[in-house]
């Protein structure tokens, strides 16, 4: 059964890659190569994008992570998915006959139930997730669970500034600008949703005690953006020889 936010994102996947460039002024980018390099992904490595939309933060990594390593990029919207796929067929080219050379596998799945056994993963990133997600708690109980020991985590998403001004500067910014965008192309309700997504997420030191209490031995929150946005980096400890 569809929810409430698979619609939300099934609805804007005809236009969502277009909008994060218009909306962020490309700024998207710079942050998700940030999540890339605190995630620690390197050549060879088995990687999870969480979250995944339109595939643009799993390709990243399948580019840090190289022809030997591979990617999976898990979310529940399929027309997301659909634009994933047409997205990494365009930048990897396959010959009709050639076994698959790039490593990437979308798959459809409930970040809060994924399909993978436990200690599988060396580098996980979720970008934009975890503030839309049901449960926040069980959501890193399972990235916990299928990373291996020692492995990291970097998750991107909003927060709310401490400053008063630029807190101010945010909400001006996603009422004054990204909605007015948004509904310039029928989808007023679906970004304004950002606004209130937002105002119930935990800040950064809440996001750290969450994130101790599902087992991470490591958790950090680096708010990027001038606190408008933040990093929350994770590390499950390693195997005691
Ligand atoms: C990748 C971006 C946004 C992802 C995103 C997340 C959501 O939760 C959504 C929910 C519903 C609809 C769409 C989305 C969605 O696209 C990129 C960021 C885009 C922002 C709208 C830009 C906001 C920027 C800061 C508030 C201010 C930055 C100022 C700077 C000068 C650019
Ligand atoms: C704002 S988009 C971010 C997409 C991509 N990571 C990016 O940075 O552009 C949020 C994504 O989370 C997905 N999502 C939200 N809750 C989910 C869940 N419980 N399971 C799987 N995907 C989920 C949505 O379908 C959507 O693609």
């Amino acid at each position: 059964m569809t929810n409430e936010i698979q619609s939300i994102f099934n609805r804007i996947a005809p236009v969502y890659d277009q909008l994060n460039d218009w909306l962020s002024l490309g700024q998207h980018r710079i942050w998700k190569e940030m999540a890339v390099k605190w995630s620690a992904a390197k050549p060879g490595d088995t990687a999870l994008d969480l979250c995944c939309g339109s595939g643009d933060l799993a390709l990243r990594l399948a580019r840090r992570v190289g022809a030997t390593g591979k990617v999976y990029g898990v979310d529940f919207s399929a027309n997301l998915l659909e634009k994933a796929k047409e997205r990494s067929q365009k930048q990897y080219p396959q010959p009709a006959l050639a076994l698959p050379a790039v490593g990437i596998a979308w798959v459809e799945a409930d970040v809060l139930n994924l399909p993978f056994d436990d200690n599988q993963f060396d580098a996980a990133t979720m970008g934009y997730g975890l503030r839309n997600v049901k449960d926040i708690s069980r959501s890193l109980q399972e990235l916990y669970r299928v990373l291996k020991p020692g492995a990291k985590a970097a998750i991107l998403d909003f927060h709310r500034p401490s400053n008063p001004q630029l807190r101010a500067f945010q909400q001006l910014y996603l009422d004054g600008f990204v909605v007015p965008v948004a509904n310039y192309l029928g989808l007023k309700e679906e970004y304004a949703y950002i606004s209130p997504s937002l105002d119930r997420f935990p800040i950064g030191k809440e996001q750290i005690e969450l994130a101790h209490q599902v087992g991470f031995a490591v958790a950090t929150h680096y708010p990027i953006v001038n606190g408008m946005m933040g990093v929350l980096v994770l590390s499950k400890l390693g195997a005691i020889s």
